[in-house]
């Protein structure tokens, strides 16, 4: 079966089938069907739905990163462009959306998880997803995942699984969301049921977006969370332009969406002057190149403290070397910093990238750079779009235990100041111990010694179109800035500029 005909997009929607049962668009913040990557094509490869398959059991039973293996389980499998767009969109989809679909999966088996199967769970997830969120239809979806059953070797439990889903099918998917919703205690457990979130993550993002007055945005934030983002990319500034037909980013300067074509084809053949990198992280690498530091630095040195796998360092080097200023890298892991050592070959630059600890470079290196970026290891909740697992895979200590890091590292990087150099502390996460929190202690610790500058407005100063911003955290002149997904289409990228007094 080939997914490549136009058939398989233009096909008969399951909304004509079912006569108008899911006319009704996607309700906010629900698991959604519709355009987009759930519009899924109506034909199934089998091929598509065994790669999907391999991978999601992977990451049940290994621990696996889809982002990593999808792409080797592709190759491996020898996929057509289109087979392995379906493939990756099973997969996501299903991973994004885990906890919701376990929950369909219990009411309708009338039991609880542990209670079946390992494989059979996963086959019955990736059936789940093809029933209420892509428009492949449902005998199609019931019988593959009955043929899957017995591929991975469990024919007696092919019984089952074809009266799961058929279960499942038979309930239109906004009745099932009511369902899995109707004994949820709270608004906050509503949500996070709905939209496949833990209930913790939920309100983290709901404390964030109240602190910036926007709390009515949390289903938009939910919702954004379950769709897969647009490839972007960046032109390294001096060195590469974005290719012809390409469209320019909204806000950034230097970044791109391609009109079409494999990325990673781009990447290769501009020899990396042209990379993938989501427009949140250009901004705030671009913010701390271009932040007022002291009249006074005039030779200036620069450090990305925290760099791997060197998209930020790249992009740094790039206008280092447009600066005339001199660029070092530290990363703790060896093979990121090897990671870091290939992103900047791009840049005729000589960059240093040690392996170490960022924690000590305040004293081994102290009073040396004039800007230090500080792109702080955090629980990356601001990403979780990207990474489909990734939120079944976070607790919240590891809040508590990533803040001890980012205080330590934001404190080193101002010890490596210069004085009137700035620092740029920066997460991909917006929980407010990560971000506020962070930067409220650090400043306190130091006193009079420290300003906060005015990101919002630093960034006014490079951005093609202005950036809708909530209310920052503000300390004197300066001001913070949150970027989200759903309203600026970039991860939740956090960004503060300190400079320390001359
Ligand atoms: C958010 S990532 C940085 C992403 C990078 N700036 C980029 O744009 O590609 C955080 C990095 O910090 C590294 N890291 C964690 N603890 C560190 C430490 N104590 N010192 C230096 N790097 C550290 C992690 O290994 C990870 O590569």
């Amino acid at each position: 079966m080939s997914t490549n005909d136009n058939n398989a997009r233009g096909g008969r929607s399951r909304q004509g089938r079912e006569q108008g049962r899911h006319a009704a668009g996607p309700r906010s913040g629900r698991p959604r069907r519709g355009p987009g990557p759930s519009d899924a094509p109506v034909r199934l490869a089998a091929p598509a739905r065994r790669v999907a398959y391999r991978v999601l059991h992977a990451v049940t039973v290994d621990d696996a990163y889809a982002n990593l293996l999808l792409p080797v389980e592709i190759d491996r499998a020898k996929l057509s462009r289109a087979d392995a767009a379906l493939a990756t969109e099973l997969c996501y989809g299903t991973l994004r959306l885990r906890g919701y679909y376990d929950a369909v999966i219990e009411q309708a088996a009338g039991r609880s998880l542990d209670r079946i199967d390992v494989e059979v769970q996963d086959v019955l997830r990736l059936g789940v997803h093809q029933i209420l969120n892509t428009r492949v239809p449902d005998h199609a979806a019931v019988d593959e995942s009955v043929l899957l059953t017995r591929e991975r070797g469990k024919p007696a439990a092919s019984g089952f699984v074809n009266g799961v889903l058929r279960t499942v099918s038979r309930t239109a998917p906004e009745d099932w969301t009511d369902r899995i919703v109707a004994d949820a205690t709270s608004p906050d457990e509503a949500a996070a049921r709905a939209t496949a979130h833990p209930a913790w993550i939920v309100r983290a993002f709901r404390q964030s977006l109240r602190a910036e007055g926007r709390e009515d945005e949390l289903a938009a934030l939910l919702a954004s969370d379950n769709e897969a983002p647009a490839v972007n990319l960046v032109a390294l500034p001096g060195l590469a332009a974005a290719p012809e037909g390409a469209t320019a980013d909204v806000y950034s300067p230097v970044g791109f969406r391609s009109a079409g074509g494999d990325p990673d084809q781009l990447v290769t053949s501009s020899d990396g002057r042209l990379r993938v990198q989501d427009e949140g992280s250009q901004l705030v690498a671009l913010a701390l190149a271009a932040a007022p530091v002291d009249p006074s630095i005039t030779a200036e040195r620069w450090l990305d403290l925290c760099s791997g796998p060197g998209g930020k360092t790249a992009l740094l080097a790039a206008r280092a070397l447009a600066a005339g200023a001199e660029l070092d890298a530290v990363e703790l892991v060896p093979a990121r910093a090897g990671l870091v050592r290939r992103a900047v070959s791009a840049v005729p630059l000589p960059v240093e990238v040690t392996v170490g600890d960022g924690t000590m470079i305040g004293q081994q290196r102290g009073e040396r750079y004039a800007r230090v970026l500080v792109d702080a290891p955090c629980t990356g909740l601001g990403a979780l779009r990207r990474r489909p697992e990734a939120r079944w895979r976070k607790h919240p200590s590891d809040v508590a235990e990533l803040g001890l890091i980012q205080l330590a590292l934001i404190r080193s990087a101002f010890d490596a100041l210069v004085p009137g150099g700035v620092l740029a502390y920066v997460t991909c996460s917006p929980h407010i111990a990560e971000t506020r929190g962070i930067v409220s202690t650090a400043l306190m610790q130091w006193g009079g010694a420290a300003e906060l500058l005015d990101a919002p407005g630093v960034l006014a100063g490079l951005t093609r179109a202005e950036l809708p911003l909530g209310e920052p955290l503000r300390e004197g002149e300066g001001a913070t800035v949150q970027l989200w997904p759903h309203r600026h289409g970039t991860d939740a990228m956090f960004l503060a500029l300190v400079r320390k007094r001359a």
